[in-house]
């Protein structure tokens, strides 16, 4: 019998890519020029992983070239939209190297707007517009598809009135008044995933669920909508999402409720009917959902 002892561990997953990888893209149309700047991370794994065991780098596409690929590609391309930048990025490693297994893309867009101060867009200036920062994952496998999800972050809201909270459960250290008028402030992460890609506009997606989610936070402009709590709020905005895109599968919402407070002014002998609010960014409350889609309903 040897006297080798067996390891009770396995390599469970093995992925190696760049961080960071930043890049703009500068498209003339004579006099109009457009512009996309995304910050990219590439990551791959490869069928062996004699890298990591054995120091062997032979199958090992450096991270260095990686990050030129990017750059490469955002040449020969172009980034019409970061979905199909990352799908292009997959298709490229996968058919490059037969080595590699698995290729895994995330991509954040800069919120470059066009210029438009004057009442009328400029043709070659933009300003950065951080509302809310677009971003997407693509993995795709070795003879799979490519998984699609994409999302935004960043989107801080607030409205100062159409929200409460009341009827919650109690116990011994409950504090929390019941209120039914109260500021709402959260800074909207969403993150959906796409199961069909056939026809499916990338943009007008993004632009949809947003449009939802902040209909469904401040309502029509001259009245609002009363939120019962954030955990309604976002769930609407989910179930609404599925309904007006129907290639949505799933599709994950937080929302952190930033909290404002009404500043004591009674020692000063003055009132305050929340004219004077104190933001506490921390601690926040954090409201989570993740939905799927029944497989069969098509909406
Ligand atoms: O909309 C809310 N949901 C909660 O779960 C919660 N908890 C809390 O203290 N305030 C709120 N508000």
């Amino acid at each position: 019998m040897s006297n080798e002892v067996k390891t009770e561990f396995i390599e469970e997953k093995t992925m190696y890519g760049k961080n960071g990888v930043r890049v703009l893209q500068h498209r003339r149309e004579g006099k109009v020029h457009h512009i996309k700047e995304v910050e990219v991370n590439t990551e791959l794994s490869l069928s062996s992983k004699k890298d990591y065991i054995d120091g062997d780098n032979n199958d090992v596409v450096p991270t260095d070239t990686q990050k030129n690929t990017v750059y490469a590609l955002v040449r020969e391309k172009g980034i019409r939209t970061i979905e199909q930048f990352g799908m292009d990025l997959c298709k490229h490693f996968l058919e490059t190297h037969s080595q590699v297994h698995t290729v895994n893309v995330y991509i954040e867009e800069a919120p470059w707007r066009r210029l438009d101060h004057t009442g009328r867009e400029h043709v070659h200036a933009f300003i950065l517009n951080p509302e809310a920062i677009r971003f997407c994952q693509v993995t795709q496998r070795r003879y799979g598809k490519p998984c699609v999800s994409a999302g935004l972050k960043g989107m801080k809201v607030l409205k100062t009135t159409k929200s409460g909270f009341v009827g919650f459960a109690r116990d011994k250290y409950t504090t929390l008044p019941e209120v039914t008028d109260r500021f709402f402030c959260t800074t909207v992460y969403s993150k959906w995933t796409y199961d069909e890609l056939l026809g499916l506009d990338f943009d007008r997606a993004v632009e949809t669920v947003k449009a939802i989610i902040l209909d469904n936070f401040a309502g029509p402009p001259d009245t609002g909508v009363y939120s019962p709590s954030v955990q309604n709020t976002m769930y609407l905005a989910q179930k609404q999402s599925f309904q007006k895109v129907p290639q949505i599968s799933e599709i994950e919402i937080v929302m952190p409720n930033s909290h404002y407070f009404t500043i004591d002014l009674s020692k000063f002998g003055m009132e305050n009917k929340d004219e004077v609010m104190l933001p506490a960014e921390k601690p926040a409350g954090n409201i989570k959902l993740s939905m799927k889609r029944h497989p069969k309903s098509k909406l």
